[in-house]
């Protein structure tokens, strides 16, 4: 399992989840287990169906599970949800449309401190998406990069412990995407946040991450965590060097042998 340098953030033990009418032979997840550690960035990745959206839905409290252990930093997921400690950045950013970019920012995080917590300051972090020029304007004013970095900076802005990010950049188009990618690397460097990301690109799960969690499907497990093991920052020079490209080629043949092991002939195909 990972090696955990500054304590365990997220410990998962014998999750089987199946929905209301499902099938139960075949469970979304199937006895998962998995740790994260504290202040990780972690994808999953794998074929289409294979659990990813409910992995992410449970850790975050929004869906019950069949049986098994979810931990996060030592509580359960609806206590760690109920202090604030768990942001969640869906593939459709929800900003409110009636409201400015920065409101947008900054609302969140007013309903928090009455709340007793913390935020950041909504300068900064408009600033570290690049939107401060566009911080006067309303959502339907943006572009979609540009309203998924304010749904980013308003998650960040939260400070939450647990940031869960499902697919929040497969609507770009890759060069919006590697920006974003940037940006989003700089956010999480300096803040003490624990990532998990969804994501269907093997380039994507590569560059971001400590962990890449390949998942295998029918039913939905861990097939494997492969360690990153490149330097950060991840600048141009890392993400073109030879062993980004090793590494991607790790992945692919994870998520090769993990459709062998259950998936439908076409699940790879966005691979
Ligand atoms: N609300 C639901 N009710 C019933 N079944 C569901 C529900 N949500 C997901 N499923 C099923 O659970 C399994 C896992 O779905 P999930 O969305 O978690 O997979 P995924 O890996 O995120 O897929 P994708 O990559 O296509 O987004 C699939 O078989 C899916 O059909």
């Amino acid at each position: 399992m990972t090696p955990l340098s500054d304590g365990l953030g997220i410990r998962i033990r014998g999750l089987t989840k199946t929905y209301d009418g499902g099938d139960p032979a075949h469970p979304a997840l199937q006895s998962v287990d998995l740790d994260i550690g504290v202040r990780r960035f972690v994808s999953l990745i794998g074929p289409s169906g294979c659990g990813k959206s409910t992995l992410l839905r449970v850790i975050a409290g929004l869906e019950d599970h069949d049986s098994g252990e979810v931990s996060l930093f030592g509580s359960t997921p609806s206590a760690l949800c109920a202090a604030k400690g768990v942001g969640l950045v869906p593939q459709t950013p929800a900003l409110l449309p009636w409201q400015t970019v920065r409101r947008n920012i900054v609302l969140p995080r007013r309903v928090n401190r009455r709340a007793g917590a913390d935020g950041e300051d909504p300068d900064d972090l408009l600033r570290a998406v690049g939107l401060s020029d566009v911080a006067h304007r309303y959502p339907h004013e943006l572009s979609g990069g540009q309203r998924q970095r304010v749904a980013i900076a308003r998650a960040f802005g939260l400070r939450p412990r647990l940031l869960l990010m499902d697919e929040p950049f497969s609507a770009l188009d890759e060069f919006t995407r590697e920006a974003l990618r940037l940006q989003l690397l700089g956010l999480w460097q300096r803040r003490a946040t624990t990532v998990v990301f969804v994501t269907h690109s093997v380039r994507e799960a590569v560059t971001l991450s400590d962990e890449v969690v390949v998942m295998s499907a029918r039913p939905g497990r861990v097939h494997e965590v492969l360690p990153i093991d490149l330097p950060r920052p991840r600048d141009a020079e890392v993400v073109t060097g030879p062993r980004m490209h090793a590494l991607e080629d790790r992945v692919r043949a994870s998520l090769q042998s993990a459709w062998e092991s259950g998936a439908a002939p076409d699940d790879l195909v966005r691979l």
